[in-house]
């Protein structure tokens, strides 16, 4: 199972630049507002240095004014730290909420072989934790970091004016300090975030696995291989984990010894300078009071570092998942006049994995409105087929168009108009029948959802429910039948009504009699779209236009049903067997 793709540092980089482009008001005025509370910060150790070399001189008139100056700018950081948080916090709920849709939308363009391939936990986990951290990064992390780098460059600026050797001093003592352990760290971190949450996402995975198929542990009793595989998973991220842990346990000394060392330095160089009347004793307060005032956000600034870490590795799981493929208005195909559409397949060879074809080289020409069923061995690669003609995956050599158009190239509005399939597997979701017909098509009526059912001879199946297209169904009380499940996917197939059709077994719950009467009653309803047909019960065979006989990743014979059978080959075979069944 290979997982979600991961954006690198440089492409978060461009979406965190293109958010800020996005929102640049709401990003100047946090700026504004947060420049303010920190300048507002820095008057009051000025005006106690001014106080303490007032006192000094023996003048002591001073006092209230400055008093209540202190008093003013207290207030005033107090103030505009408050709307800044405010400022900050509905700015990062914003940005969350545009996030968190565009998660969506790159999550539902995903092709659907990549999900298949990745596994639902891995989704699970960037859409849960990964939204989560990114969350308390931009409500917290970001805002707190930008302020500690503006009070920092501030609070360095009115220390140079106070003193500026002592600014020399402080910087000399805590730049090489802070600088090495900060850059060993970083190094590291991003790389090692990743993979602490990639083992959350194998975690998610193992246990969705298991909750999903817990009737098939209980079975084949593999409740101990299962348990053992979670275990391992567990390992695996605890060992991940206590790297990172390693990290941090490296880094926050590191930042306590580089956060205290300045101030024993200036209060050492401080003194001896005073005793050598080569500054006042006010400057020296002041000095010692903005490097102290320093060392919180010094050491808040690299702490966050460590969320901003796992922000930015977050961001890249997030924005990992895919590019949105949206068609610009030029790019748009203009929708067919009519219905059905041709499928033509040139030389495909397709592998699920390297080396190993299952399709060798199929070349086949399905005409607009033509219904062709596929037959041929279990494993032959008929379901291959079906999947690479619905865009579902992609053939590995030789070229498959729909109507003239590689579906490789379509958005996923084009691969819903232009073809769709529908296997054995069906999903009912928790809801009202009416939402999930409507999935299909949202600008459905309740006479058009009605037709499709009717379509699919579920008709009675409506007049017997309690409140009708009203009744709610997909609960564990509602349960829906698999056969019922299998005509609601097919209803709302007629409801999307795309060009080309491909049916993989869709009728294989029914019972052969009902399900040959909702494949007339459907082939009546659908009439001039193309449909593909895989089947097992040779009665589709029998009434499609022509039949593909699949084998061993080949087309073996290809002709009508007469034509086959004329021809005494492997259809002929087939067909007097099933018929002497
Ligand atoms: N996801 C997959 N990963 C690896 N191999 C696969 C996968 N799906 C199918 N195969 C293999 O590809 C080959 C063709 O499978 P495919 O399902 O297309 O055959 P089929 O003719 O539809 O069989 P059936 O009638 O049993 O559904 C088989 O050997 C199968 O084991």
């Amino acid at each position: 199972m290979s997982g979600l793709p991961v954006a690198t540092s440089r492409e978060t980089a461009r979406e965190v630049g293109s958010i800020a482009a996005a929102y640049k008001g709401q990003v100047f005025w946090t700026v504004v507002l947060y420049t303010i509370a920190s300048a507002a910060g820095l008057g009051a150790p000025w005006l106690l240095g001014e106080l303490i070399d007032s006192l000094d001189a023996g003048n002591t008139s001073t006092v209230d004014a400055i008093a209540m100056a202190v008093a003013g700018f207290v207030l005033t950081q107090a103030l505009f730290s408050g709307i800044s948080h405010y400022v900050s916090s509905r700015f990062g709920e914003t940005v969350m909420a545009r996030l968190r849709e565009e998660f969506v939308r790159r999550s539902l363009a995903l092709p659907l072989s990549t999900v298949e391939r990745a596994g639902t936990g891995d989704l699970m986990t960037r859409s849960s934790r990964d939204i989560a951290q990114l969350g308390q990064v931009l409500r917290r992390a970001a805002p707190e970091s930008f302020v500690c780098v503006l009070t920092l460059v501030l609070t360095l600026a009115a220390l140079t004016l106070a003193s500026p050797l002592l600014a020399l001093v402080a910087l000399v003592t805590t730049v090489p300090v802070l600088w090495a352990p900060a850059r060993w760290y970083l190094r590291r971190a991003r790389e090692a975030y990743l993979a602490e949450n990639a083992t959350y996402s194998e975690i998610a995975e193992g246990l969705a696995a298991t909750v999903e198929g817990a009737r098939t542990v209980e079975a084949l009793r593999i409740q101990r291989d299962r348990i053992d595989k979670g275990q391992a998973v567990i390992g695996k991220s605890y060992g991940a984990e206590r790297r990172t842990l390693f990290l941090r346990s490296v880094l926050f000394p590191s930042l306590d010894f580089g956060v205290t060392l300045p101030v024993a330095a200036v209060l050492l160089v401080g003194g001896l300078m005073y005793a050598a009347d080569l500054t006042t004793l006010g400057a020296v307060t002041a000095a010692v009071l903005y490097i102290n005032q320093a060392g919180e956000p010094m050491f808040m600034l690299l702490a966050w570092l460590d969320e901003l870490q796992t922000g930015d590795a977050s961001l890249g799981r997030i924005i990992g998942v895919g590019p949105i493929k949206q068609a610009t208005v030029d790019e748009k195909r203009p929708a067919p006049q009519e219905h059905g559409a041709a499928v033509r397949v040139r030389d495909v060879r397709y592998a699920y994995n390297e080396g190993h074809d299952v399709l060798h080289g199929v070349s086949l020409d399905i005409a607009p409105g033509e219904r062709l069923a596929v037959v041929g061995p279990s494993g032959a690669g008929k379901s291959t087929l079906g999947r690479l003609i619905a865009g579902i995956d992609s053939p590995g050599m030789g070229s498959l168009t729909v109507a003239g158009h590689d579906l490789r190239d379509a958005t996923l509005e084009e691969l819903r108009r232009e073809v769709l399939l529908v296997t054995q597997e069906h999903h009912v979701f928790l809801g009202t029948v009416r939402d999930n017909l409507a999935l299909a098509n949202t600008s459905a009526t309740d006479e058009q959802i009605t037709e499709a059912l009717t379509a699919v001879d579920a008709d009675e199946w409506l007049a017997s429910l309690p409140h009708g297209l009203d009744t709610v169904v997909g609960s564990a009380e509602l349960k829906v039948e698999p056969a019922r499940a299998q005509q609601i996917a097919l209803a709302r197939l007629v409801l999307a009504d795309p060009d080309v059709l491909v049916l993989d077994e869709a009728t294989s719950l029914l019972d052969p009699r009902a399900a040959r009467h909702l494949e007339r009653h459907l082939a009546t309803v659908l009439s001039g779209r193309t449909v593909v047909a895989i089947a097992h019960r040779l009665h589709t065979a029998h009434d499609a236009d022509r039949i593909a006989v699949v084998e061993d990743g080949r087309i073996a014979e290809l002709g009508s049903h007469d034509e086959l059978v004329a021809a005494g080959g492997h259809y002929a075979a087939l067909w007097r067997s099933w018929q002497g069944n």
